[in-house]
């Protein structure tokens, strides 16, 4: 299938933008630039007044807790977990998991996220949810180590990997999901290395979120978890660490050796009071960071345009340097790092044979006008009111706000259903 983005205001890979053409061809973008006339056009895009970005990449969430939005707030991490998460999560059920991640997929597709990671449990349905609705999805079973769910967990995980590895066109890659240092023992995290690396998988984890999670774990095995996590060969394998809002400078040299690529989560941070994660170092450092949301309980949306926004803002402020993190420095940690984040080397920039995962947002309505800038006005002004059109992986999802392969009514019928269940 053919597709030509005709007039389009094209957001390029070195932060400028072009008004020109982008002729796609399945999965792929063929060409950045004027067609010419005999290339044979199955479907042509009139996208005069509208802005292309590369898909944005949200790099850290649990798709299926949108069922447990507005549940819990305004708590710390343990609190909320220990006494209103995990709970409830028990008595969650393979529908549960399938439509709460059906509604996830559904808001992430209309504000504009074309690649998600995700952690949760019963994830096949969640591989199911990525499969039917045409989303790129990177996706591990989460695991916590305690017996004997613990190995029950690292079994489906690499039944995951057996099922879902590079399919769906290739759209679900899979890695391995220990959780937390605090809810996996070093004897645990020591099997789940070996299972990634026998099947070539990453690794996706928590990591150093909160000051006590440091501290205990300084306590319990005196190493910072950055640390204990080298000391245990979890860096062997390549590894996207979600947070990281309390590692030092020695931590951050350790990232930095094993290439260790981090998940930054603005709203989830200070919504759980949990910190302000150094990321400015970090990239000074050389480390990879992209964006993500967490899950909708801790944020409580999952429109990485937001995360975007908030990052910009908040490490100026944090900072007192207006330049700390500047509009296209957000735009690519929402773009092009998230995918190198994530694992996907071919995802994230609109250039000659990169995955073809677009997000056109309509800039015809007030917060667009005046155009002196069009990169401050999707970092600063726009909002994903905006979004118009989706494609991933050469295949329109969102056609002018409508989502393409949902029934969004009955999603949300259903997702309600599932969450109302849960308080029974
Ligand atoms: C075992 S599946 C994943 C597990 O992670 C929980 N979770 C959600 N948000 C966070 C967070 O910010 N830090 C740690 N754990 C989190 C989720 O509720 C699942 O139980
Ligand atoms: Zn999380």
């Amino acid at each position: 299938m053919n597709i030509l983005i005709k007039q389009a205001t094209v957001l390029l890979p070195d932060g400028t933008v072009k008004e020109t053409d982008i002729a796609i061809e399945d999965d792929l973008i063929a060409k950045v630039g004027t067609i010419a006339p005999d290339w044979h056009i199955d479907r042509e895009i009139n996208a005069t007044n509208k802005l292309v970005t590369p898909g944005l990449v949200n790099t850290h969430t649990h798709a299926s807790m949108t069922l447990l939005r507005s549940y819990a707030d305004d708590m710390q991490l343990m609190d909320w977990l220990q006494n209103k998460i995990w709970p409830i999560e028990a008595k969650m059920r393979k529908n549960d998991i399938y439509w709460g991640a059906m509604l996830a997929i559904a808001e992430m597709i209309k504000t504009g996220t074309t690649t998600f990671a995700d952690m949760y449990a019963d994830m096949e349905k969640v591989g199911e949810a990525v499969a039917e609705t045409g989303i790129r999805a990177v996706l591990s079973r989460g695991l916590i180590g305690s017996a004997p769910n613990g190995n029950k967990a690292l079994e489906e995980n690499k039944e995951l990997f057996q099922t879902y590895h590079n399919r769906a066109d290739g759209r679900i890659t899979v890695m391995f999901g220990p959780h937390a240092p605090y809810t996996c023992p070093p004897d645990y995290i020591k099997k789940v290395v070996k299972e990634a690396q026998s099947l070539g998988a990453e690794i996706h984890m928590h990591l150093s979120e909160t000051i006590g999670e440091v501290e205990n774990c300084v306590k319990e095995y005196q190493k910072s978890p950055i640390a204990l996590m080298e000391e245990l060969g979890l860096f062997d394998c390549g590894v996207l660490a979600a947070h990281c809002v309390h590692v030092s400078d020695e931590d951050i040299l350790i990232m930095k050796k094993h290439d260790v690529r981090v998940a930054h989560n603005p709203g989830s941070n200070m919504k759980l009071a949990s910190g302000i994660a150094p990321i400015t170092k970090m990239l000074d450092a050389g480390i990879c960071v992209g964006l993500g949301t967490d899950g909708a309980s801790s944020n409580n949306n999952l429109d990485l345009l937001e995360e975007l926004r908030l990052t910009t803002l908040l490490h100026k402020v944090n900072q007192y340097d207006p330049l700390a993190i500047p509009a296209a420095k957000g735009i690519q940690l929402a773009t092009e790092y998230g995918a190198k984040a994530v694992g996907l080397p071919k995802v994230g920039k609109i250039e000659k044979g990169y995955k073809a995962d677009l997000t056109l947002f309509d800039m015809s309505g007030t917060k667009w006008c005046p155009r002196h800038d069009i990169v401050s006005l999707l970092a600063y002004s726009a909002n994903s009111s905006s979004v118009d059109t989706v494609l991933i992986n050469g295949k329109i999802v969102l056609d002018k706000g409508i989502l393409v392969t949902m029934d969004e009514e009955r999603v949300m019928y259903e997702a309600n259903r599932c969450a109302m269940n849960l308080l029974k």
